[in-house]
């Protein structure tokens, strides 16, 4: 399979209200895409049903079957050790234990294997459940705006390492973001979902590490800004 994600026509509605009306996507393997999008458009909606966690009304949805989540919310168990946290369902042994080991030193956590969840900082917790989503090797990696609750020196080291894990590892990643500047700092294309479509679908073609004010970051970003509907005085 050369594409990760593939929708075609894809719809959902909650009672009367309609959703998603029609979202024909292709996401290929390996590609960084951010999701951008005014409130409550079907953002979280679109990546349940990627994570098969709903089901849409009609469409096509072909994804592959090793995919997973990372929340705004770390989701540890706070009874299980860090450790523990990362090896969650997978098959029991020493290659787990090992491969979770692993994990956890490239998000910087070797040290804290044996901690419990709830000695974690916030920006830690982050990184025990990346390394949770990193031990499943995914093809497909599903962030549902994972940075939202940092502070913000946290929000950009987090990012960092994010961008790291994903050139390393080489997932498809959506990301779902409120954050224009996460948007195009991240991604190599960014997507708006308004009206229960994809209203703009832009690649960003500026090499990694993208600096804010490379020209075509800023026309992006000012671009996206007014398809969202807030006027930039710059
Ligand atoms: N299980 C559900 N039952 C009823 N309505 C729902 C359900 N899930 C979502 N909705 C509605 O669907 C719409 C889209 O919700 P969704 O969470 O997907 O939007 P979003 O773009 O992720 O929003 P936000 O940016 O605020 O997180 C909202 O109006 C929401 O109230």
């Amino acid at each position: 399979m050369t594409t990760a994600v593939r929708l075609r026509g894809l719809r959902k509605a909650f009672g009367a209200k309609t959703v998603l009306d029609g979202v024909d996507l292709d996401v290929p393997r390996g590609a960084f895409t951010a999701l951008l999008g005014p409130s409550g458009t079907g953002k979280t909606t679109l990546l349940r049903i990627l994570a098969g966690l709903e089901e849409p009304d009609a469409g096509e949805v072909a994804v592959p079957r090793r995919r997973t989540t990372v929340y705004q919310e770390p989701r540890l168990i706070p009874a299980r050790r860090v450790l523990a946290n990362v090896t969650l369902g997978q098959r029991r042994g020493p290659r787990t234990r090992a491969a979770a080991e692993r994990a956890l030193a490239e998000v910087g956590l070797a040290d804290k294997a044996r901690s419990w969840p709830a000695t974690l900082s916030g920006g830690e917790a982050q990184r025990a459940a990346l390394a949770r989503a990193l031990v499943r090797e995914p093809q497909l990696l599903l962030l549902d705006e994972p940075f939202a609750a940092l502070d913000a020196l946290t929000r950009l080291q987090t990012q960092d390492l994010v961008a790291e894990l994903c050139a390393r590892h080489r997932p498809a990643v959506l990301l779902v973001t409120h954050d224009v500047d996460e948007a195009v700092r991240l991604a190599d294309r960014v997507l708006i979902l308004r009206e229960g479509r994809i209203a703009l679908d832009r690649d960003i073609g500026a090499d990694h590490p993208r600096h804010r004010d490379d020209p075509e970051v800023l026309a992006l970003r000012r671009d996206l800004l007014s398809e969202l509907g807030v006027a930039t005085a710059h």
